[in-house]
């Protein structure tokens, strides 16, 4: 319990809505938004939570959280993992009895992650400027609790993710594998027809929140 106490991170928000993205859409979500993420996306449309944030103790985090009405926690950022308390957050998120899931970029070892949450890793695509940080060996230790997913810029972003999960047999090997259009910059449509002429055994998905309020921050 003391290290509840001792243990602090960088909290950018912590905001109740519900889950845009990933498998749990729709479900009501307490968002925990971890500040600092060492890539650049170029669509990141977080890039508030690079800078900034205020220290939290694990206490005082889990006690905003239990502040909310909702059973799913959704661990996020910025980049989750580059700050190592993350793991004892998480784990003591699922100590309490929530359903837990980290967004995360893949850049880093997913291994440590508490085995009861639902590690959400997506590839950088080609696009993004940031393919080169995937750690590829994050896809042979993934389970079905877990899901993969790639946002999708343009075609040539579409193949590539087309080509990868067939690579890594990633349909098999975990939960759901995620399309997701980059917000304004690929037509869902165009990503919708993409997914029906090929048959790929993939979820798309949108980003619900954003449907429903925009793109602004803590919703
Ligand atoms: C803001 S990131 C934080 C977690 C982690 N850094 C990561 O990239 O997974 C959460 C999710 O939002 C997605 N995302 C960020 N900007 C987006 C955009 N403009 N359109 C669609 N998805 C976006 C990211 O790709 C990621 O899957
Ligand atoms: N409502 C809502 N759902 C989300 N799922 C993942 C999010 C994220 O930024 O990681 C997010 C977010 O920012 N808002
Ligand atoms: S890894 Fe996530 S938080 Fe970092 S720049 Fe990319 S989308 Fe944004
Ligand atoms: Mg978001």
């Amino acid at each position: 319990m003391s290290s509840l106490t001792k243990k602090s991170l960088r909290i950018s928000e912590i905001f109740y809505s519900l889950q845009g993205e990933a498998r749990d859409s729709g479900l009501p979500t307490v968002f925990v938004r971890l500040t600092g993420c060492p890539l650049r996306c170029t669509y990141c449309d977080s890039e508030y939570a690079f800078h900034g944030g205020e220290r939290m103790t694990l206490e005082q985090i889990l006690l905003q959280v239990q502040s909310h009405p909702a059973r799913y926690v959704c661990v996020t950022g910025g980049e989750p993992l580059a700050q190592p308390n993350s793991l004892p957050l998480m784990e003591a998120l699922c100590d309490t009895g929530y359903q837990v899931s980290l967004e995360t970029s893949g850049a880093m070892p997913v291994d440590k992650v508490d085995e009861r949450v639902s590690r959400v890793v997506d590839l950088k695509t080609p696009a993004s400027g940031e393919q080169h940080r995937n750690h590829m060996a994050n896809m042979q230790i993934l389970t079905q609790q877990d899901q993969v997913k790639f946002v999708i810029c343009d075609r040539a972003d579409y193949d590539w993710a087309r080509f990868t999960l067939d690579q890594y047999r990633l349909p098999e090997r975990v939960g759901e594998v995620l399309f997701s259009p980059s917000y304004e910059q690929l037509k869902p449509r165009q990503l919708a027809e993409w997914i029906l002429e090929d048959g790929l055994p993939v979820r798309m998905q949108m980003q619900m929140h954003k449907l429903l309020w925009g793109d602004i921050p803590g919703v």
